[in-house]
């Protein structure tokens, strides 16, 4: 879709992702991500113990859950920034663990990660060419061979360019990244990760620190994502955002996966409820842990509307 395309007003949802009733580990139809019994424990604390879960193919799938519920860890598992203490997974058929973070990126698993304040002193362009994949500096007979690698610096700069024409970045390209706003800044991040062609994108809260005024944005080029063939997998607290564009939810707390299903339906399950709600369900959270609360209220607010 180019940026010329209108949106639908209504995200198209993509339905038949999986076989029979929706449960936690329910199979897909074609998963690209299966795994299996995958456990990370932090001392006496079980952050993530997943018994089994599949990501479906060429879809928007929400993990969620409330705070501390594993989610950024089996994040980090699953792109091997960490490793777990036991379990396999798989990425559209071929082992990933033991796989290290540049290799898994390589296989075309690719995450957004934030900007540092390193990255930040950077140009927009230069944050781009850092996420292009395979190129000749790594190889040193490639590198001592200035043909090649010239040619392939242009065909890199080019396609940042051409990313960043897309993400309505490019008159921003000679700009230090940390001048950016919060939302031009995971537009950067989304960005930068299309510069490897990825087959999936995962997402670390695309909507935390953005404006109203780029939501929109955001939302569209996720969608976009998924209409070039890409499938993607987001964390996210926002559940207009995750009701709005997500096919499918999964759902984790206590390191568990408690529920999965369409997103009208996840809200509806009682496992979700308890999980985000627990013992306040029926109490305003907001003192001790405003964070905690604000998510809660924002569940609490979506499970009214659907019942
Ligand atoms: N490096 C670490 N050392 C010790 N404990 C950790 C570490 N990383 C995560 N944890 C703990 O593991 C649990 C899961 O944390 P995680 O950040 O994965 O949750 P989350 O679902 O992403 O939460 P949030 O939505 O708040 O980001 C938490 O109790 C957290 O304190």
């Amino acid at each position: 879709m180019s940026d010329n395309v209108a949106p639908p007003a209504k995200p198209v949802k993509t339905t038949g992702l999986h076989v029979g009733d929706p449960a936690p580990g329910v199979k897909k139809v074609d998963p690209i991500i299966i795994a299996d019994g995958v456990k990370r424990t932090f001392g006496g604390l079980t952050a993530v113990d997943v018994e089994h879960v599949e990501i479906p193919r060429n879809a928007i799938t929400a993990l969620i859950g409330p705070n501390g519920a594993g989610k950024t860890t089996f994040f980090n598992l699953l792109t091997g920034f960490d490793k777990p203490d036991e379990g396999k997974w798989q990425f559209d058929g071929r082992s990933l663990a033991h796989v290290p973070a540049y290799r898994v990126a390589r296989m075309g698993l690719i995450r957004t990660f934030q900007l540092t304040k390193a990255l930040g002193l950077l140009t927009v362009l230069d944050n781009m060419k850092l996420g292009a994949k395979h190129q000749a500096g790594e190889n040193l007979f490639r590198s001592i061979l200035p043909f090649l690698w010239r040619k392939q610096e242009e065909e890199i700069e080019q396609k940042a360019q051409e990313l960043l024409t897309r993400f309505k970045l490019d008159a921003k390209q000679e700009d230090y990244a940390a001048s950016l706003s919060g939302g031009q800044r995971k537009l950067l991040e989304m960005a930068r990760a299309l510069m490897s062609d990825p087959q999936l994108v995962m997402l670390d809260e695309p909507m935390a620190g953005v404006n109203p005024a780029l939501t929109q944005s955001l939302l569209d080029h996720i969608l976009d994502l998924k209409a070039q063939g890409m499938t993607v997998l987001f964390v996210e607290h926002d559940m207009h955002m995750v009701r709005h564009i997500a096919d499918w939810v999964i759902v984790m707390a206590e390191g568990k996966i408690v529920a999965e299903g369409d997103p009208h339906e996840v809200m509806r399950d009682p496992a979700v409820i308890d999980a985000y709600l627990g013992a306040h369900h029926d109490t305003d959270l907001g003192d001790d842990d405003p964070d905690a609360a604000e998510h809660v209220n924002a569940m609490k607010e979506l499970i009214d509307d659907e019942q």
